[in-house]
């Protein structure tokens, strides 16, 4: 599997505490996925996607390079590796780039690891359908389609069939990255497109530090009382700002 890569050459797996969504709070082993399909311009894994020799413009202006930012293990080893990161109880985030990318060897992975933590979560952009191999051992979704203020192209970042199937699967939780207030009006064509219920809709704010997160707070609190959506900060950042693996 393609794995983002940490400067002493290891995978980027970490123990916090679950820093976006419903499960906020929770403490978590984290696999962080290399490679993704889509290329926003505000995305905090540029390191994931961002490759030198591509076009894809992004607000840091920097590319990076594949054998610096990827390194490959099996299912195996890397379940070896997950485990001793891991306490009783923690749960399992596969986030990326995009994790559902790479769903065959996913499965394999997780069909080794499900004895060993108390749920998985995949973080994911909704582009993608997962297959019913991976999918029987996934307790929550938290998929975060993208929006116009990615500027990636609509035909990429909304794609019909995962948004239905994400959008009648209990087990998803829809998280919005919201940059301005004209944003809204894009979430409600979504939610109404794909019949999402809004107790399963979470609004995000865009931001790598507090002082980003702290400018939308107010007006998004007001947006999630007005709509019935809930508010998820992004915790991680409020602790610990922009830092990798954390
Ligand atoms: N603590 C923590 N929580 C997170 N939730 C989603 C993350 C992500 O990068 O996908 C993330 C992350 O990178 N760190
Ligand atoms: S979909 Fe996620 S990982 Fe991919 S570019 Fe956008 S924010 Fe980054
Ligand atoms: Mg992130």
């Amino acid at each position: 599997m393609k794995l983002a890569r940490l400067p002493d050459g290891s995978p980027e797996v970490f123990r916090t505490l679950q820093g976006e969504g419903p499960s906020m709070g929770c403490p978590a082993v984290f696999l962080r996925l290399s490679l993704c399909n889509l290329h926003c311009v505000w995305c905090d894994t540029p390191f994931t996607w961002n490759w030198e020799g591509t076009p894809w413009p992004h607000l840091d202006k920097r590319k990076f390079s594949k054998s610096d930012y990827i390194v490959e293990q099996t299912p195996a080893e890397l379940t070896a590796t997950l485990e001793s990161a891991s306490r009783p109880g923690d749960r399992l985030v596969i986030t990326g780039g995009e994790p559902l990318l790479q769903q065959g060897e996913l499965s394999a992975l997780v069909t080794l690891l499900s004895p060993n933590f108390s749920a998985i979560e995949i973080e994911t952009n909704g582009t993608q359908l997962p297959i019913p191999a991976l999918d029987s051992h996934i307790a929550q979704y938290n998929v975060s389609p993208k929006l116009a203020n990615s500027q990636n192209a609509p035909e990429l970042r909304i794609q019909e069939k995962a948004m239905k199937f994400f959008a009648t699967c209990e087990r998803a939780f829809f998280k919005f990255v919201v940059v301005s207030q004209s944003d809204l009006k894009e979430v409600e064509e979504l939610q109404q497109r794909f019949e999402i219920p809004a107790s399963r809709i979470l609004l995000m704010p865009e931001g790598r530090s507090a002082e980003a997160l702290a400018k939308s707070r107010s007006w998004l609190a007001q947006e999630c009382l007005d709509h019935g959506y809930r508010l998820t900060d992004r915790l991680h950042v409020q602790l610990w700002g922009d830092e990798r693996a954390k």
